[in-house]
């Protein structure tokens, strides 16, 4: 980043460097207690456990209980004062980036506060030296101008008139930068930064989040936030700001349940940078493919991952109808019959009857099976309907033994006054008993399947091909839920749905419903479609009660020239680009083979003279990724990625189009075969992956290598 000059008021200045002074002078006093602390916690830790082996050097159980709980407690604080240490390290590197200073309403005093990434407090004076960013006072910084305002506290919104808002470039503790503005405050900074290189990472923004992006991040907690915006409206990166707000301001609520889904794995590890780097873990990421698979226990074949979806966008006609109707309202109702017709007829509805006497007559089979138990998930009701038949057989056994062992005293009682041997008695009694036992077992047998509900022989009509496809995943879910009762390895109250244009009613239905969570944060970009199309995102209010919806069209990633070329792609609305000017786009259509290596090559070459770090070579599909990588890779040092579990090392990559949804690169080269130029969406997502420079490529003939 470029040096900035420092343009103040020379004693405004010198205050402003006074003040940088102080706090730098507490974190260091800071740092240096916590690691005093952190050194006595660990000698605690050495000290203790020499003891605690003489003490009870005879007690191995006495040691072990101890041993673990005082481990627990320590290595708790140990670890705290390691996360203490690490923040504190960062905040004497930049300790914080804004200020605000403002009038509470019926206040005489003006306030100053200072807007960081961690908040730090004179714990003798009780003076926040800085406040968290992602307290509710400091969203204060993240508004629009100077003037009157609000923020929202615990206790309700509270009016402020915002006299001055200043922001700081600080580096190694050292002031580079100060801007005062009234309006758009961040322009310069956020300029400079978006100039920056993209990074292997996706980062964390905190000080240039935007006001539309801020007001999304600090939504309520409760119900369901859509975001719809364009590709590098920062969508992803606002979910992930909005969890680490979330997780600061609910902890309790929140820490270790809140439950982030993305695309593929590759996605998840571009991300799993921004919540650290804010502070912030505790959160369980998957994917939802993953998720729903590993409740699905499914051992069968599936066609799915990259293969399915290269087939999908190779436009194969069978599987294309087969993936709308799996996602489509029509088949949300096809599943509801299913189930209804599998509480009808997956048992057969009988009277069931032992040794003459009526066990369950059909009557009560069907009002447990339909009605009574009608909260539960149908097999549930089975299992409990077996429960009671089994109750009841072993009250009839019960009394024909009863009844065996009356006789037997009878007849014994008879025999004795008679003076008779009553061994053969003895021998009649057991073999009654034994006969009753097997027919006991026997019958128990027939009531078996009612434990062994399995929803597949529900599923197994509904699908389209001998095989099952990766649309029926997200149906499978449902209709297992719906008849098993499906529950998490851990608890969740909210859920950040990433890329979620590709849900279904479906997918959002099974989520909610085998969560049992409301409160969404769902993010995703109607244009970014594998199969174009309407995307369910924009109809969350059919299944929750609270949904707020927000569009995003600016876009902060590419510059106007990118922007603008990626637009011809789009038949919708456009995206407004964010003034950020680059070099223009280079197109190059309809070349042969060679000529195209030659300017893929000259291309790259260019781009690394020019300083970009990163460059994606991005195609439609996987053919003609692996086909152009066996012949970049005598030329260029090109990673292939060619599996969604990849990971992104290196500075070069070629890959998939569906495999840079959600990533970003410096430089993209996008290459096209000539017959599939044309605008489509899959050539939108490409282009909208370059932050400054974009070449685009059509070729013609086959590949020969
Ligand atoms: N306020 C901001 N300040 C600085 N950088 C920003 C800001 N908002 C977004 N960005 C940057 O813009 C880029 C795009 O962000 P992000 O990937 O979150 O967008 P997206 O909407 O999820 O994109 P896509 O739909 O293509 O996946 C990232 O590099 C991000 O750091």
């Amino acid at each position: 980043m470029k040096e900035f000059n420092v343009d103040l008021a020379p004693l405004e200045l010198q205050k402003e460097r006074a003040y940088l002074e102080k706090v730098l002078n507490h974190i260091m006093e800071d740092i240096l207690s916590s690691t005093s602390k952190k050194k006595t916690v660990y000698d605690d830790i050495v000290e203790y456990r020499k003891t605690l082996i003489d003490e009870y050097r005879s007690d191995e159980d006495k040691q072990i209980d101890f041993f673990d709980h005082n481990r627990f407690v320590q290595e708790e604080s140990y670890k705290a004062i390691e996360k203490k240490l690490v923040e504190l390290t960062e905040l004497h590197n930049t300790p914080y980036f804004g200020k605000v200073v403002f009038k509470e309403e019926g206040m005489d005093e003006e306030e100053a506060i200072y807007i960081g990434k961690y908040g730090l407090v004179d714990e003798q004076e009780y003076e926040p030296l800085i406040i968290d960013w992602r307290a509710p006072i400091a969203s204060l910084f993240y508004k629009g101008s100077v003037g009157k305002d609000k923020y929202r506290a615990p206790m309700g919104d509270v009016d402020v008139d915002i006299s001055l808002r200043r922001q700081f470039l600080i580096k190694e503790g050292e002031l580079r930068a100060v801007f005062d503005t009234e309006t758009d405050v961040r322009d310069e900074i956020l300029l400079e930064v978006l100039s920056s290189n993209a990074g292997k990472k996706l980062k964390d923004i905190i000080m240039t989040i935007q006001e539309e992006q801020d007001r999304i991040i600090r939504e309520n907690r409760e119900g369901v936030v859509v975001v719809n915006g364009v590709a590098g409206s920062g969508k992803t990166t606002i979910a992930l700001h909005r969890t680490a707000y979330l997780l600061y301001n609910y902890r309790k609520i929140l820490e270790n349940k809140v439950l982030i889904l993305g695309p593929n794995n590759m996605f998840m590890d571009y991300i799993s940078q921004v919540l650290p780097s804010l502070g912030e873990g505790g959160v369980h990421n998957d994917t939802f493919k993953d998720l729903a698979l590993s409740l699905l226990e499914f051992e069968g074949s599936m066609f799915m991952g990259e293969d399915y979806t290269e087939a999908l966008i190779s436009g194969d006609e069978e599987l294309v109808s087969d993936a709308r109707r799996k996602r489509s309202a029509d088949f949300r109702a096809v599943l509801e019959e299913k189930i209804e017709e599998t509480e009808k007829t997956y048992f057969e509805f009988k009277d069931i009857e032992f040794l003459g006497q009526s066990l369950l007559t059909r009557e009560e089979m069907e009002n447990i099976l339909l009605k009574d138990f009608k909260y539960m998930p149908f097999f549930r009701r089975a299992k409990r309907l077996k429960k009671i038949i089994v109750k009841r057989l072993k009250e009839v056994r019960d009394e024909k033994r009863f009844e065996i062992d009356r006789r037997y005293e009878e007849n014994k009682k008879k025999m004795k006054a008679d003076g008779n041997d009553i061994n053969m008695l003895d021998g009649m009694r057991k073999s009654e008993l034994r006969e009753l036992l097997q027919l006991v077992s026997e019958k128990r047998k027939e009531f078996r399947e009612l434990s062994e509900g399995d929803y597949l022989r529900s599923y197994r009509d509904l699908k389209s091909f001998a095989f099952y496809t990766e649309a029926d995943i997200a149906p499978m879910l449902y209709l297992k839920h719906r008849l098993h009762g499906l529950k998490l390895p851990y608890q969740v109250n909210h859920i950040v749905l990433d890329e979620a244009q590709e849900y279904s009613m479906i997918h959002f239905e099974a989520l909610k419903d085998i969560t049992g969570c409301s409160s969404f944060t769902v993010v995703g970009d109607t244009n970014q479609m594998i199969l174009e199309g309407r995307s369910n995102m924009n109809d969350l209010g059919e299944i929750f009660r609270d949904v707020r919806h927000y569009d995003l069209t600016r876009s902060y990633r590419s510059t106007f020239e990118i922007m603008d070329f990626a637009n011809r792609f789009l038949s919708g609305e456009k995206i407004v680009p964010l003034v950020r000017n680059g070099s223009p786009v280079e197109e190059h259509k309809d070349m042969s083979m060679e000529d195209m290596l030659e300017v893929i090559v000259k291309k790259v070459e260019e781009y690394k003279e020019n300083e970009l770090d990163t460059i994606g070579i991005l195609t439609r599909d996987m053919n003609t990724t692996k086909e152009l990588y066996q012949l970049l890779k005598k030329k260029l040092n090109v990673k292939l990625i060619d599996s969604e579990d990849a990971l992104l090392k290196g500075d070069l990559y070629i890959m998939p189009s569906y495999f840079a949804k959600g990533l970003e690169f410096d430089g993209v080269i996008m290459a096209e075969k000539a017959e599939e130029d044309g605008k489509d969406l899959i050539n939108y997502i490409m282009a909208t992956r370059a932050l400054h420079r974009l070449t685009r490529i059509t070729f013609r003939e086959t590949m020969i290598y």
